[in-house]
């Protein structure tokens, strides 16, 4: 009798953490190619995967916050960028959403242009304008600052961003910058400002916990970070299981 009882109160403060661990579905899309896959993961796990394929339907990775005190849990849906390995997933992906990174790769011109396609995507399945939106140009370590052609000027993303109502970052999941700033050249005639991946990891935390939707957590996360305060940053924990 005593142990049922035991077991029953470890249930019961088990089942009070995962409720109090809310879960928010974050869809990532994007051109085939611009790196959906190895950013997630870069964000989820902390590194740039050795080997990738492309992504058939979705895969998922989860990352566990620590905002401000309450722990949340994104649940990042890699989705594929090729039309083929996608239609008969779409549906899904635009169900129950809190919030969407758009990528493009900075050295694509063609992955910034079919930005509109992927707005006019959520719109027709009907994703509320409410839902919180980010820009993120990849591959920022292929930028050349030398040249002006052949790639997205960050002056033009984040017009873009601005036109859209979203908050817009340039990183790279492979050669990520250690601090903002990182990327600035100074030799050379065209400078460039780099996001770290975790800038992008705190922009959605704080625009999330505000939200009121979310269900509970039921599985355990994979990445785990923990925003302190937006001044100390940089001073995050990041761990990973
Ligand atoms: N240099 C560089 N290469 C990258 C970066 N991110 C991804 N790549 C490379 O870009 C290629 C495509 O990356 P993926 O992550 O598979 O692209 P995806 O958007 O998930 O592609 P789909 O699954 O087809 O939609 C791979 O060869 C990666 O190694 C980056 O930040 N810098």
């Amino acid at each position: 009798m005593e142990s049922s009882l035991e077991f029953s109160n470890s249930l019961g403060s088990l089942s009070s953490v995962l409720t109090r661990c809310r879960t928010f579905k974050v869809l990532v899309i994007g051109d085939s190619g611009v790196g959906k896959t190895c950013l997630t993961h870069r964000l989820c796990a902390g590194e740039f995967p050795r080997r990738v394929e492309a992504t058939i339907g979705v895969d998922f990775r989860d990352l566990q916050l620590d905002v401000h005190g309450e722990k949340i849990k994104l649940q990042l849906w890699d989705t594929a960028g090729q039309e083929r390995f996608r239609k008969s997933m779409v549906q899904h992906y635009y169900r129950n959403v809190h919030a969407v990174l758009f990528i493009y790769d900075v050295t694509c011109p063609a992955s910034f242009r079919s930005l509109t396609a992927w707005i006019e995507e959520c719109r027709q399945h009907s994703l509320g304008r409410d839902i919180p939106r980010f820009l993120v140009g990849n591959k920022s370590d292929l930028r050349d600052p030398s040249r002006a052609d052949g790639q997205v000027s960050q002056e033009l993303a984040a017009s873009f961003a601005k036109a859209h109502g979203m908050m817009s970052f340039e990183t790279s999941a492979k050669n990520p910058p250690n601090k903002r700033g990182n990327g600035r050249r100074v030799d050379a005639e065209v400078s460039y400002q780099q996001d770290k991946v975790e800038d992008i990891v705190v922009a959605l935390g704080a625009k999330l916990k505000r939200q009121r939707r979310p269900s509970a957590a039921s599985s355990p996360a994979c990445g785990s970070f923990k925003i302190l305060n937006k001044k100390r940053a940089d001073k995050e924990l990041w761990t990973c299981c």
